[in-house]
């Protein structure tokens, strides 16, 4: 990433009276602060623009509950358009901010490709997000959310009506009976009570299912290589390897997402291991079973019987051998179908798109990190610092190699890990890359968008004693080997390096290179050094006054008194060339740089 000085060219350099300014201005022994301040708090970060009656578009794609449209119609034109066709949707999309669909509808590269930058939010109202290409629309910067909590009972529960009516052959002897047939004997089910079940996937729906089938009397074991123990032990369940619960189950319930590593974890090798008469109940995903394996197991007389909620294909074919097996109990992925879950989800998934268009963090985010709301909250004011702080210094950089390599200091009095600094990072990513190319940057592409650019963000956090109530103290952003265009920002490392802080919830400017100032980062930022010496501010704000340009805020940083002063003045409105020229022209003045934040 090349550094740009062209499009912050509004900058004078004076010669400073000592030589290699770069990196040899000593650290302000003492400094003074002087300012001024007005009450205005800085602008919400808004993550998205909308069409043009200013309300951004959403695009519902399947069916959802009334209460989550009206949520969406209160902040957005909302348009239902059902069963679309995949270059229906291609085409609408490039009008869209935000998607919702369900599990039908596949939202696939292409999709993301033909929104034309335009597609900001996809809501998946519902758990899977297999049918959504989450690497596409990471790569276009589309924050991909979920609902994941609301059709939990009702999966759990359709599971578990799955598991009886398949022993008790309850659909089969039902289409029997309206046949006008009468067979006692050829339905005999078994018991449930005393069986063995394994839950594969001990999850939301899974932990469900679990307690669902202790209630019946089954002895439940679970396989789930990422769930924590205790959770296992608070249901009374065992956790046990793959293979051993393969091997002891007489019935098998699968609650594990379709993954790359999950895909047809059933199969003719995974059948062999398994009880003979073993059945599986499947509500999770169509793909973790190998459908042809699957009927071969059947036939073989392995598995006695399964229940099938979800298939590789949706619909699947109608001479499906699998759907048509006589041993096989199906339902049409009524999963989440209730109308308690249909609500539940529905509100859910409004509330996070709407949060999202609104540019709030998402705490249900699939695709970026996922930060529960109450820590986004108390981190807001310095998610805005570090993005502000990106922006700036990346607007001091006038060449050198490039803007490669950042060095993010957070310091804190908190335990490492009771600071998540991934949205931080995100931002000043996006404070970095935003000003000097035409990439749209949010938390969701943030880490991607630095890969691909080769910039290197290291990261360090400094521990201080004190209260561990603040979040942090001060963010410090450095960029190494780079000339600035205002040399008094290089600091002793000779790095670009500015530094903020949080102050009664507003974002300030803390420190520039190695001088302190305090400025709140509102507005735009104008940075003199000059020498120290009475009337500075005076003869700085006059002339901004002449030209009616509002300072809100002024400081200066000092090395020691009558030495070299840093002057940090917040103006509302930008000052045209020739005010900034009158500002270089005060002969005090070494040099200065104008800011936009
Ligand atoms: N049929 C339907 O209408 C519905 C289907 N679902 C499906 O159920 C799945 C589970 O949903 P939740 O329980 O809410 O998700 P969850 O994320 O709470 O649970 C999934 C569990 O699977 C585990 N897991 C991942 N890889 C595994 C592996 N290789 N072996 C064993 N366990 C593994 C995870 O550690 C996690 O604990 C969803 O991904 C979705 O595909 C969910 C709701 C409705
Ligand atoms: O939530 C899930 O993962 C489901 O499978 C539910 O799918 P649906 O929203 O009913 O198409």
């Amino acid at each position: 990433m090349a550094a740009s000085s062209a499009s912050f060219a509004n900058t004078v350099r004076k010669p400073l009276p000592v030589s290699n300014l770069s990196s040899k201005l000593p650290i302000p022994s003492a400094f003074t602060t002087v300012s001024f301040r007005t009450n205005r708090r800085p602008s919400h970060v808004v993550f998205i623009s909308a069409s043009l009656d200013g309300k951004p578009t959403v695009l519902v794609a399947e069916k959802l509950g009334e209460a989550g449209l009206a949520l969406l119609k209160e902040f957005a034109n909302v348009d239902c358009s059902y069963n679309l066709s995949p270059e229906e949707l291609n085409t609408k999309i490039s009008l869209c901010d935000a998607l919702i669909v369900r599990s039908g509808t596949k939202v696939n590269r292409e999709v993301f490709e033909s929104s034309g930058g335009r597609l900001k939010v996809v809501g998946r109202a519902g758990v899977g997000i297999d049918n959504v290409d989450l690497a596409a629309a990471t790569e276009h910067g589309c924050l991909v959310v979920n609902a994941p909590t609301a059709n939990t009972v009702a999966a759990a529960e359709h599971g578990i009506a799955l598991l009886a009516s398949m022993a008790r052959n309850i659909a089969q002897s039902d289409a029997s009976v309206k046949a006008g047939k009468w067979q006692r004997n050829k339905y005999v089910g078994v018991s449930l009570v005393g069986k063995t079940l394994a839950v594969m996937g001990f999850g939301k729906v899974g932990t469900e299912v679990a307690r669902r089938a202790k209630g019946l009397g089954m002895h439940v074991i679970a396989h789930d290589p990422y769930a924590p123990a205790d959770r296992a032990r608070a249901v009374g369940v065992e956790l046990v390897g793959f293979d051993e619960a393969l091997a002891t189950a007489d019935f098998i319930s699968l609650h594990m997402p379709l993954t790359p590593a999950t895909s047809k974890i059933l199969n003719d090798e995974t059948f062999a291991k398994m009880k003979k008469g073993v059945r599986i109940v499947n509500v999770a995903r169509g793909g973790v079973i190998d459908e042809e394996a699957l009927v071969r197991a059947l036939d073989a007389g392995i598995v006695a019987q399964a229940a099938l909620d979800v298939f590789m294909v949706e619909p699947p074919p109608q001479d499906s051998k699998l759907v048509q097996h006589e041993r096989v109990t199906v339902t049409p992925h009524l999963g989440a179908s209730t109308m308690e879950a249909q609500e539940g989800v529905a509100i859910e998934i409004a509330e996070a798109v709407v949060g999202a268009l609104k540019g709030e963090l998402a705490s249900t985010a699939v695709n970026a990190p996922m930060v529960p709301a109450e820590v986004l909250s108390e981190l807001k004011p310095f998610v805005i610092l570090a993005e502000k702080l990106g922006k700036l210094a990346v607007q001091l950089v006038a060449g050198g190699s490039g803007v490669k390599t950042v060095k993010v200091t957070y310091a804190s009095s908190r335990g490492p890990d009771d600071l998540d600094t991934r949205v931080l990072r995100a931002m000043i990513t996006k404070g970095l890359v935003e000003p000097i190319s035409d990439v749209f940057v949010n938390l969701v592409n943030a880490d991607f968008t630095a890969k691909q650019r080769g910039l290197r963000i290291a990261e360090e956090r400094v521990i201080l004693d004190g209260s561990p109530e603040n979040p942090l103290e001060f963010i410090q952003v450095q960029i190494a080997n780079v000339e600035s265009k205002f040399a008094s920002a290089i600091s002793e490392s000779g790095d670009v390096t500015v530094e903020g802080r949080v102050k009664d919830g507003v974002p300030h400017l803390t420190k520039v290179g190695s001088f302190e100032v305090d400025v709140s980062l509102e507005g735009s930022i104008i940075l003199c050094r000059q020498v120290d010496q009475p009337g500075m501010i005076g003869t700085v704000g006059s002339i901004l006054g002449s030209e009616n340009v509002n300072v809100s805020f002024m400081s200066v940083g000092r090395i020691a008194p009558r030495k070299h002063a840093v002057m940090a003045i917040g103006v509302d409105d930008q000052p045209s060339n020739a005010t900034l020229k009158k500002i270089g022209d005060v002969p005090a003045i070494e040099e200065f740089v104008f800011l936009k934040l």
